[in-house]
């Protein structure tokens, strides 16, 4: 173990929730940790101000730009984790250029995502957004919904999540389509089949989004893709907003191109109070919170605690 001990800040939002119940087992590692006093999604100007002071950083889903981490380096701070999976909000370049160890928390939580992007599967299949909010609002709602056994749906990414997407799809009946130019064959899935993007979008009647953001797929599906889907497709995503052209989504749902959209992740987070899509009625909507299980946050939090303190050992001399 470490013989300083550090001093590491927290500013990922699911492990500031149950904050607490790290701090001990920080300590036995040799680490003092730290909460940021918000939950909110702080800017290049609050990190820049913030970081100096900390020997270490588990990362949230905030900018970590090359000058965030200079201005840390130019005070104490000496290690990074992203706590999670997705790595785009991080240059993982200039801590490579700086000398900052850093590494994320692959494979934490693959299922629990994966279950939110199958219940919006189902909930975008009997409409149940639509019913709820009709209850609420004294009606009595009954629009009719499909069935799912024999339909088709595409699932963009198979990673950790992807595949536990599938799996679950597959359990409910429904043929899939993979599509990942980073993963050869079946992956290991009986039945998967596999296309290169967006070949057969005119079969999907689902599309679900599980896939890392990077420099080639901003956008993918756009207004062109949309042209090409399926009148009437269902659109999931637990992965990246940027993913979607927003405002070609929304002029789909608008002349019924898609039917319906379920996302858990916008191009700009928190959603604008003022985005179009919060008028978008055949919609459910989350706040990036896939992950956010008790026992998967539990999960990723020791893992990015082990890193950190491997990390720091590794600093230290024998
Ligand atoms: O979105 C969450 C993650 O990428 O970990």
């Amino acid at each position: 173990m470490s013989q300083n001990i550090r001093d590491v800040i927290v500013t990922c939002p699911p492990m500031l929730l149950q904050f607490d119940r790290f701090v001990e087992l920080a300590a036995e590692k040799g680490i003092r940790l730290h909460r940021a006093e918000t939950t909110q999604i702080l800017s290049e100007e609050e990190l820049m101000a913030l970081l100096p002071d900390y020997d270490g950083w588990i990362i949230g889903d905030d900018p970590a730009t090359r000058q965030v981490f200079e201005a840390g380096l130019s005070g104490r701070l000496r290690a990074a984790v992203k706590w999670g999976i997705g790595v785009d909000n991080v240059d993982f370049a200039a801590c490579k250029d700086l000398g900052i160890p850093i590494t994320n928390t692959p494979q934490m939580f693959g299922s629990e995502v994966a279950d939110v992007g199958t219940a919006y599967v189902i909930a975008l299949a009997r409409q149940l957004m639509l019913i709820d909010r009709g209850v609420r609002a004294g009606q009595w709602p009954k629009p009719a919904g499909i069935s799912l056994p024999g339909r088709k749906a595409g699932v963009i990414g198979l990673g950790d999540i992807g595949r536990n997407v599938v799996t679950r799809l597959q359990a409910l009946g429904l043929n899939v389509t993979a599509y990942d130019p980073g993963v050869e064959g079946d992956a290991g899935i009986a039945g998967l089949s596999r296309a290169a993007w967006p070949e057969r979008v005119e079969e999907m009647d689902f599309l679900v989004f599980t896939c890392a953001l990077n420099a080639h797929n901003t956008h993918m599906l756009n207004a062109d893709v949309l042209a090409r889907c399926m009148d009437g497709v269902r659109i999931v995503n637990v992965a990246r907003g940027p993913l979607i052209d927003e405002a070609a989504l929304i002029a789909a749902l608008q002349s019924g191109k898609v039917h319906s959209a379920a996302l858990d992740v916008f191009e700009v987070e928190p959603l604008p109070m003022n985005s179009p899509l919060r008028d978008m009625e055949r919609c459910i909507f989350g706040s990036h919170n896939g992950s956010n299980s008790v026992d998967a946050v539990i999960r990723a939090s020791h893992t990015a605690l082990d890193h950190m303190a491997g990390f720091f050992d590794a600093m230290t001399p024998a």
